[in-house]
């Protein structure tokens, strides 16, 4: 699913009316319906206080709209106006004559006097600010906004969390609703999952408002959102006269002493992937157990007995995953060097391998083009350096992709993988995950896909996806705290089901 930056989504307006032929107010009145079907749908006229707090722009005409329906419905409402400025819009005003026609009269709130009481009981419509929100709040308004926040009241925020803008970090963090729930107009915004300003967005659903489809499929983005939808394409299915050779054959080097279980997962993972042969390089001290552990996997040592010093190949594999627990001792960071300067495809490089780069940056220019970096957050600032806020960091992370050809995966609750100027938002995944050799099986599911010819843009996209629903399988078997690296491992298999599954259960699985 495509994410749109605000300009796009005032240029899809234009072009609906334009092609439609209607006016803003229809545009708004479909809005509003949706926004209305939606809370009615739940509410069935429950007996609940509802109370609307509306700017006076476009955002604000939403909430003016749909507190008709809601009053049309009987719902027992309260609308408060947000007057945070002069300038009012013209579908505002229209609006606000529509409900005064019904004799409803809003309150005009001003200063912090004017805040109304909000009960833990009501239900609080967020209608203050949208996308127009181009600097901080008023300090009047943010106390609202803080007051709001205070209530311990659902908040049900429209299109988006009023004080969050779409394409940097709050001015003021206290000055955003904390929202319970946002109905986001057609497209999800690209806000929602970064990890300084997703803090905002509790659960989203998008409302099909009718913005035309011509424009929405035509249009090029900058980040996409990734579902089941965006992966069916990628899939390669297994051909019936196939053999281990077709699926490739992926060399893992990774472990130093104590750190053997590192390359055991993420050899466990590549094979549990799909590759048809496994080989992995480590250290003398790692043999006993991986030949134990993993009878499927072939196992190559290093002269050394706890650290890599050398890697030597006796075949040439399709790909390489290298850094998972591999350290950083000199000798390991020769090794590396060499391998990266003699193996010419693209590989997935994480872990220490990724603390080596960064040490010694000149080595990137011979990392074979199109590998893919797994970086968490400390060590892509160790790569690219430090940033102000998400958006810059994405912005930094695109820089460093199109300067070295590579592929970032920056690992985090919703995984971007960037590629030059595109970025492709992850939907699976759980604060489960956060645990020891997570991203070792990372690393290895995404050798393993490189290794059976998925093109490695496809492959990190694929594998992060996959990786993410293993592991919400197996929150939904052991709980969060519960999981381990080597359940995700286990589930793989089930997450390559769920995700070739029937379209039917599509919706269910999107968030
Ligand atoms: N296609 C769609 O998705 C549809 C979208 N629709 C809805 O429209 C919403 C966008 O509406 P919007 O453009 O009127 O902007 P909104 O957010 O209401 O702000 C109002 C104005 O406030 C101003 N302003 C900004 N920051 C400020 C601040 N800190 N303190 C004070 N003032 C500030 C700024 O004006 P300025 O003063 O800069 O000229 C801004 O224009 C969108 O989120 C959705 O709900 C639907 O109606 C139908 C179709
Ligand atoms: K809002």
């Amino acid at each position: 699913m495509k994410i749109f930056s605000a300009q796009q989504i005032y240029q899809a307006d234009k072009f609906t009316m334009e092609k439609q032929q209607i006016t803003s107010d229809v545009l708004m009145e479909q809005a509003a319906t949706k926004l209305f079907e939606w809370i009615h749908s739940r509410l069935r006229g429950t007996s609940v206080n509802i109370q609307l707090f509306c700017g006076i722009g476009n955002n604000g005409g939403d909430g003016i709209a749909l507190a008709r329906h809601l009053q049309e419905h009987d719902y027992s409402i309260k609308v408060h106006v947000v007057n945070y400025s002069e300038k009012r819009s013209k579908d505002f005003l229209l609006n606000l004559e529509r409900l005064k026609d019904r004799k409803i009269w809003p309150d005009f709130i001003n200063e912090e006097s004017g805040f109304p009481e909000i009960s833990p009981n009501d239900i609080v419509v967020d209608a203050i600010f949208g996308i127009g929100l181009n600097r901080s709040p008023d300090d009047w308004v943010g106390q609202l906004i803080a007051h709001i926040n205070a209530s311990q009241a659902f908040v049900l925020s429209v299109d988006i969390p009023s004080g969050l803008p779409t394409n940097r970090a709050p001015w003021d963090p206290d000055y955003v609703i904390e929202a319970s729930y946002v109905l986001s107009f057609q497209v999800p915004k690209l806000a929602f999952f970064l990890p300084g300003t997703g803090v905002y967005v509790n659960q989203w659903e998008i409302l099909d408002i009718g913005l035309d489809p011509e424009f929405l499929n035509g249009e090029e983005v900058a980040y996409e959102l990734i579902g089941k939808p965006e992966l069916w394409p990628l899939y390669k299915p297994r051909l019936k006269f196939s053999h281990k050779g077709t699926y490739g054959h992926a060399l893992m080097v990774g472990g130093s002493h104590g750190k053997i279980g590192a390359v055991q997962l993420a050899s466990n993972a590549c094979l549990t992937s799909g590759a048809g042969l496994v080989t992995v390089f480590v250290p003398q001290c790692g043999y006993h157990s991986l030949q134990t552990a993993l009878p499927e996997v072939m196992v190559l040592t290093d002269k050394e007995h706890d650290f890599i010093t050398e890697v030597n190949m006796p075949f040439v594999p399709e790909t390489v995953g290298v850094g998972v627990g591999i350290g950083t001792n000199e000798k390991t960071i020769t090794a590396f060097k060499n391998l990266v300067k003699y193996f010419k495809e693209p590989m997935v490089v994480d872990a220490d391998g990724l603390n080596i780069l960064a040490l010694q940056p000149k080595l990137l220019k011979d990392v074979p083009a199109l590998s893919i970096l797994t970086p968490h957050p400390k060590e892509l600032e160790r790569l690219i350096g430090a940033w102000k806020d998400d958006f810059e960091k994405l912005e930094m992370a695109k820089a460093f992709s199109t300067k070295h050809d590579i592929v970032l995966v920056i690992k985090g609750a919703h995984t971007v993988t960037v590629y030059k100027d595109k970025g492709y938002v992850n939907t699976t995944g759980n604060p489960g995950m956060a645990t020891a050799g997570s991203g070792d099986v990372l690393a290895g599911v995404l050798t393993g896909l490189l290794a059976q010819g998925y093109e490695p843009l496809h492959a990190a996209v694929f594998g992060v996806y996959l990786h993410g629903l293993a592991g919400d399988i197996s929150a939904s078997q052991k709980g969060y705290e519960a999981l381990k690296a080597s359940d995700i491992v286990g589930n793989l298999g089930e997450a390559y089901k769920q995700l070739l599954s029937p379209p039917e259960t599509e919706n269910a699985e999107r968030e």
